[in-house]
């Protein structure tokens, strides 16, 4: 790809996946992370990307503390929806397609089946409301937006963000050896980042827009999953499955959200991987990094 790539939060789960997928397939591609441009700031976020002139413009950046949200919610709406505004104004000033990111959250999880992307959404939180509105403002300003709906992002750049990651989460309370309850009655699809990006990078190269699906294609409960990382990390925590009833939290989440990536492969993008062998991969680039 010969394309011109900015990449706004370059420092996050899934921007340094970004960076390193553009990059390898031949993109000259220019990153910010937070420190360098807070796209909350509109000026800073046009000036930024009219220093690249890019043919393309993705945003990694988000505010993802869905629980933290209940209290803030001003703050994750000026970053998930009003900063959408600035990127998708910006974009269009030079042309740029902008790939944006979205969640799973946007459902209400009512449905019995994987969500597909014509489903209607109902957030049911701040977390989830501003990120609809993300969506919604790249689609107003935009002739050909691409917009990537996911859910439970994992990949290494995890071991140093501030939030982290749901398996990160795990090892560090095994390590304290408390006792684990994780919900049985939440099914979700975690993404693997390395994966999702390839695929970002391939529909881009496809030319594709839209909102398209790409979940880590395996559903699964939050217990089960826990069951998977530790049974791949080889530990043996006490865990326990629990129920929202028992395991309450500020914000109200979709007790069934996984979602269907026929679309995406519709579209000649390869399948994910299956979540044991992403899981695995991850515990292995995680050993890595640790012992570097
Ligand atoms: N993580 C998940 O489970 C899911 C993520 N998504 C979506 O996927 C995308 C990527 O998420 P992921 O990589 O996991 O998230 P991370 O939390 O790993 O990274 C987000 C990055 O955005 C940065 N950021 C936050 N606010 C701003 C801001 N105002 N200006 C610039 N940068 C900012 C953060 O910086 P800092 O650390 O300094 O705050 C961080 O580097 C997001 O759109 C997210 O909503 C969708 C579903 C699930
Ligand atoms: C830490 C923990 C979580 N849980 C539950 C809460 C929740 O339903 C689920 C996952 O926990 P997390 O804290 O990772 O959940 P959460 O922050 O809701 O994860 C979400 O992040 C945002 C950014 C998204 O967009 C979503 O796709 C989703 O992955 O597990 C337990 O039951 N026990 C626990 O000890």
């Amino acid at each position: 790809m010969q394309k011109k790539v900015a990449i706004f939060g370059c420092a996050g789960q899934l921007g340094v996946e970004l960076m390193r997928e553009f990059s390898a397939r031949g993109a000259k591609v220019s990153g910010w992370e937070r420190s360098h441009v807070d796209i909350t700031s509109a000026p800073a976020v046009e000036e930024a990307v009219a220093s690249v002139d890019p043919e393309i413009v993705v945003n990694a950046a988000a505010y993802n503390m869905v629980d933290v949200a209940e209290n803030e919610p001003y703050a994750a709406f000026q970053a998930n929806g009003l900063a959408v505004r600035n990127l998708a104004l910006a974009s269009r000033q030079c042309g740029a397609q902008l790939v944006h990111f979205s969640t799973d959250y946007v459902f209400d999880g009512t449905s019995d089946r994987p969500y597909v992307e014509t489903d209607a959404t109902h957030p049911l939180g701040a977390y989830a409301v501003s990120k609809l509105a993300g969506e919604l403002y790249a689609q107003a300003y935009l002739p050909n937006p691409l917009v990537i709906r996911t859910s439970g992002v994992f990949g290494p750049g995890g071991l140093r963000t501030a939030r982290g990651n749901f398996i990160e989460l795990m090892l560090r309370m095994a390590g304290e050896g408390k006792t684990i309850r994780v919900v049985e009655d939440h099914v979700a699809s975690p993404t693997y980042a390395p994966a999702l990006a390839a695929r970002t990078v391939d529909m881009v190269e496809k030319g594709v827009s839209g909102v398209i699906h790409c979940g880590g294609g395996t559903p699964i409960s939050w217990y089960r999953y826990a069951e998977l990382i530790f049974r791949e990390a080889g530990l043996t925590p006490e865990l326990k499955p629990t129920t929202e009833r028992e395991y309450r939290t500020p914000a109200r989440r979709p007790k069934f959200s996984p979602l269907s990536n026929a679309k995406m492969e519709s579209l000649g993008i390869e399948p994910m991987p299956s979540l044991e062998t992403a899981v695995r991969s991850y515990l292995q680039l995680r050993q890595r990094m640790l012992a570097s």
